[in-house]
């Protein structure tokens, strides 16, 4: 058909321009003015929405004239009375947007939503009957209470609440009347729809493309729609709601429609119009965000954009409801056995981050399991495991040793791929590192200076001078000068300590066994280490001299530890010394070289930058940091840039063990090193970068990390309170114990009498160390290894030995009473060693104001003066310097409406203090909490 103007349609309708324009509009079509043209299928919906509703129009006309207006608010109800008529619709046609209004829709639209704009205008047929929902409105106006009950959330929900209401369909729609969700019904599609219904559309037309971006554009409406909703409440009250008014004059527009669209207008509040309308419900919901747009927005693109948002924030939604749950409160991700990675020291924060959580629900979920930290503080690798439990994941800490591999790959340093690299022909035989270890007073000392003078090949006679920590001795084997490196820091102490750092030094391990004694404690603690550190031993059966040395029986002891002599047999060698009388130290020197040759492959790159260990270093008052360091590939030379754990420097000088100056030192070869900016610690692994910047960026980035540990750490080792229930989680079952006193009478009585405390067979006691003199740093490593208590009887360590004790987290008690230090021991074992506990002061409020409350009590309203006041803290009330409470605890605690757990410094709050009420204002309220005591 050709296009006609309004004004010609309505004639030959019979009716006026304006009722022709009221009813496009409500219609869903965008039409300007009387002279504007139509389109062909406009004309057909107008023409059969007269031709249907000629009968009734008469009638209604009067009423949906007035109606549109206010209808809007009634508007909602006609949707009822309609419903079933629009329901119809629906189905027929459930793309088409007005019919779609019903119920159905939502369905429908959702999925039309796309071409619902295009369609739209056919849709609007279903519109039509909108209109008559005007005149019902009305009645639903006076309806609109009822719905009311609803609306009531729904005002306040959303406006979608209320659409429910109006929504003859609302069935489903009333779900989402929460939510905008409303919309989702019909909702987005409604929306899409809409956008070719309106018929305010012009405005709304406009709108509703906003609305579409946002639906935002719905806002607008929207806050007034809320306002409206609730009024319309059910009915879209929108009439009511409507707001329309308020919304803007161009809804006034849509009141008109409204009446039509009932919801229209107000609708939009959409919700009105779809909802209203009822058939266009569907739609109306949304639209009702087009609101803003005005109601045409309601269906409006806007509404079908939006639909698509909501969907995605529920989908979203429910999906992130899959992936958490909830403990104790608090939502956090549900694990499912992922590893996570963290850096030693890592703190809730960081976990947070990884497995994407809040960091203060980790906090929380961490109190629940007994454990209190915040968020940043550094955490043990302990604690971690057992919140990752809690949530389902698995925690790995990263191992020292990787640490430090990823920070030197960020300077493009990879060791091991250097080591992979290099070919047989890179690769030169370098001497063997040997480690002297055994029981006290085996021989050790004796035997090291034995080796140092004995190895004399000609012209170095007097042997060697200096003791810088490690020698290497010549010695001719097979016609041929071979080389051995001790370590000449006697006893598995040193070998601890450097393993304890992860570093490899030892290749072979003579075990020192006095042949006169036998195998002791710290015989097999010595061997444990070399096995466990897959080192080869060597047995060097000492005292040989002594009358009463029997070494078949060290021997026949030292074959139950799995050191099978190999005269027996085994391929372990035993050598029988005496280091007094350098009796067989060339035998037992070969015997090393034999075991080494055979069981290792002794070989390195000499021709590359140096890579070693320190091995032990001081500080000198004239030459400032001094280091021995042992290659162990490449070549070290004078100028060299260097960084030895987080000490770094330019390599000034070199010195032999005899005192001698060194250019150069090759691997195995232990040397003196001057020239770095602070002292290493012994275990520390060295290598020579490019640059000095390289190396002092090395440096300061290991010692960040190594804060990060220690924080970690200082956490806790083992200690004697704990002992009890790491015994109980079959964490451990021993004891280790480490007894220095300042006499060796009375370590051995305290050894004694707390080897005599009765236990259980659950646990054992084991002195792993026992000496006379200071706690030494030497103690604090053995205790690091072993999970060792340190008994200080009569001594005290060094600061620096104290510093190391803290930052390893080793427990050390120190006594003056044996009695009192065997109590402590058994109680431990026993598992009633109690906690003491020491007040903590929290923080001060200084009370500005009481409120009486019939409800509450008193409630002080406070400024806090000093630290903090949390809630559940202990409290004391102070009048004018007396304490006038105590035993009070901070019931509750607030800041402005809201409950606070803290608050600090400056801040106001109101606290209450349970049942106590004789709160004054000027009073001070203390609050402190009573801490565990670390025991001395
Ligand atoms: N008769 C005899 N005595 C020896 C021999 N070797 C060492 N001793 C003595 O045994 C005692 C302990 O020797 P050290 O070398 O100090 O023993 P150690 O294993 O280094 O002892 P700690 O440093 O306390 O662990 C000293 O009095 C030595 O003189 C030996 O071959 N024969």
């Amino acid at each position: 058909m050709a296009k006609v103007r309004v004004h010609e349609l309505a004639k030959e309708l019979g009716i006026t321009s304006k009722e022709a324009l009221n009813k496009l509009q409500e219609m869903g079509e965008f039409v300007r003015s009387a002279s504007s043209t139509i389109e062909p299928p406009v004309v057909k919906k107008l023409r059969s929405a007269y031709a249907d509703a000629a009968p009734k129009k008469s009638a209604e006309s009067s009423t949906a004239a007035p109606a549109p207006k206010k209808p809007a608010a009634a508007a909602p109800a006609a949707p009822k009375t309609e419903a079933p008529a629009a329901q119809k619709p629906a189905p027929a046609s459930p793309a088409k947007p007005g019919a779609p209004v019903p119920g159905p829709q939502p369905t429908a639209e959702k999925k039309q939503t796309p071409a619902a704009e295009a369609a739209p205008a056919p849709e609007q047929s279903a519109p039509a009957p909108q209109p008559e929902k005007p005149a019902a409105p009305q009645a639903p106006a006076s309806q609109a209470p009822t719905p009311g009950p609803a609306a009531p959330k729904a005002p306040t929900a959303r406006p979608g609440a209320p659409r429910p209401g109006n929504n003859p369909f609302t069935s489903k729609q009333s779900a989402r009347d929460e939510r905008p969700g409303g919309p989702r019904p019909g909702g987005p599609r409604p929306g899409g729809p809409r956008p070719g219904n309106n018929p305010f559309a012009p405005k709304q037309g406009m709108r509703s493309g906003r609305p579409d971006e946002r639906p935002g554009g719905p806002r607008p409406g929207a806050p007034r729609p809320g306002a409206p909703r609730p009024a319309g409440a059910g009915a879209p009250t929108p009439g009511g709601a409507r707001p329309s008014p308020n919304m803007m004059p161009g809804h006034i527009t849509r009141p008109a429609p409204a009446g039509a669209r009932p919801g229209g207008g107000r609708g939009r509040p959409g919700g009105g119009p779809g909802a209203g309308t009822g058939g266009p419900a569907g739609g109306g919901p949304r639209g009702g965000r087009g609101g803003r747009g005005g109601t045409q927005g309601a269906f409006g693109r806007g509404g079908g954009p939006r639909g698509k948002q909501r969907k995605s924030k529920r989908a979203k939604r429910q999906e992130l409801e899959q992936q958490t749950r909830e403990i104790g409160g608090v939502k956090v991700p549900k694990g499912d056995g992922t590893v996570v990675r963290l850096r030693r020291g890592s703190s809730l924060s960081d976990l947070a981050e990884k497995i994407n959580a809040n960091a203060a629900a980790l906090v929380t979920v961490l109190f629940q399991l007994g454990e209190m930290a915040n968020a940043n503080q550094s955490l043990d690798e302990d604690t971690f495991a057992v919140l990752a439990e809690e949530l389902g994941y698995k925690i790995e800490i990263v191992s020292p040793e990787d640490e430090d591999k990823e920070l030197l790959e960020t300077f493009d340093i990879d060791l091991e791929a250097e080591l992979a690299d290099e070919s047989s022909e890179d690769l030169e035989k370098r001497p063997a590192v040997v480690t002297v270890m055994g029981h006290v007073d085996h021989g050790k000392t004796r035997l090291l200076d034995a080796i140092r003078s004995t190895n004399v090949i000609e012209g170095e006679a007097g042997g060697i001078t200096q003791h810088i920590g490690a020698y290497q001795v010549p010695f001719e084997h097979d016609g041929r000068e071979r080389r051995l490196t001790f370590i000449d820091t006697p006893g598995h102490e040193a070998f601890t300590a450097m393993r304890a750092r992860g570093a490899k030094v030892t290749d072979i391990a003579v075990l020192v066994v006095a042949a006169d004694d036998g195998v002791m404690p710290q015989t097999v603690e010595a061997l444990n280490h070399a096995q466990a550190a897959n080192v080869p031993i060597v047995v060097a059966v000492n005292k040989i001299d002594k009358d009463e040395a029997s070494p078949d029986k060290i021997r026949g002891q030292l074959t139950e530890y799995g050191l099978v002599p190999e005269e027996y047999g085994g391929d372990t060698m035993f050598v029988d010394v005496s280091a007094r009388n350098n009796l067989n130290i060339d035998q037992l020197l070969e015997a090393v070289l034999l075991t080494a040759d055979a069981a290792l492959e002794l070989t390195a790159n000499p021709d590359k930058d140096a890579r070693g260990v320190a091995i032990e270093a001081n500080l000198d008052k004239g030459r400032g940091a001094v280091a021995t360091v042992l290659v162990q590939s490449g070549t070290l030379r004078i100028g060299d840039n260097m960084v030895a754990g987080t000490a770094y420097g330019r390599v000034r000088a070199m010195f032999d063990e005899n005192g001698d100056a060194v250019e150069e030192a090759t691997p195995s070869r232990p040397v003196q090193v001057l020239g770095l900016s602070s002292v290493p610690r012994a275990g520390d692994t060295f290598l020579v970068t490019e640059d000095d910047r390289t190396a002092r960026q090395i440096a300061e980035k290991r010692e960040a990390a190594e804060r990060n540990a220690t924080l970690a750490k200082r956490r806790k080792r083992i200690t004697l309170e704990d002992f009890d229930q790491a015994v109980a989680e079959g964490k451990i079952d021993t004891l280790n114990l480490i007894i220095k006193g300042d006499v060796s009478g009375a370590v051995e009585a305290l050894e004694d009498s707390l080897l005599k405390i009765e236990v259980g067979d659950d646990v054992q006691l084991r002195v792993i160390h026992r000496g006379v003199g200071a706690i030494t740093q030497n103690d604090v490593n053995l205790a690091t290894v072993d999970n060792a208590i340190i008994i200080g009887f009569n001594v005290r360590p060094a600061e620096r030995v104290a510093d190391l004790a803290d930052k390893e987290g080793v427990d050390m008690r120190f006594y003056s009473v044996i009695y009192a230090a065997i109590d402590d021991i058994e109680a431990a074992l026993k598992g009633m060693l109690k906690p003491e506990y020491e007040e903590v002061q929290l923080g001060s409020a200084e009370v500005r104001e009481v409120f009486r409350s019939s409800k509450w009590g008193s409630i002080a309203g406070s400024l806090v003066r000093t630290g903090l006041i949390r809630r559940n803290a202990s409290a004391r009330l102070v009048r004018d310097g007396n304490v006038v409470a105590e035993n009070l605890k901070i019931e509750s605690l607030r800041r402005f409406k809201d409950d606070a757990t803290e608050v600090r410094e400056g801040y106001e709050c109101g606290i209450g203090l349970g049942s106590f009420n004789d709160i004054k204002e000027g009073d001070v309220i203390e609050t402190f909490e009573m801490q565990e005591k670390p025991r001395v």
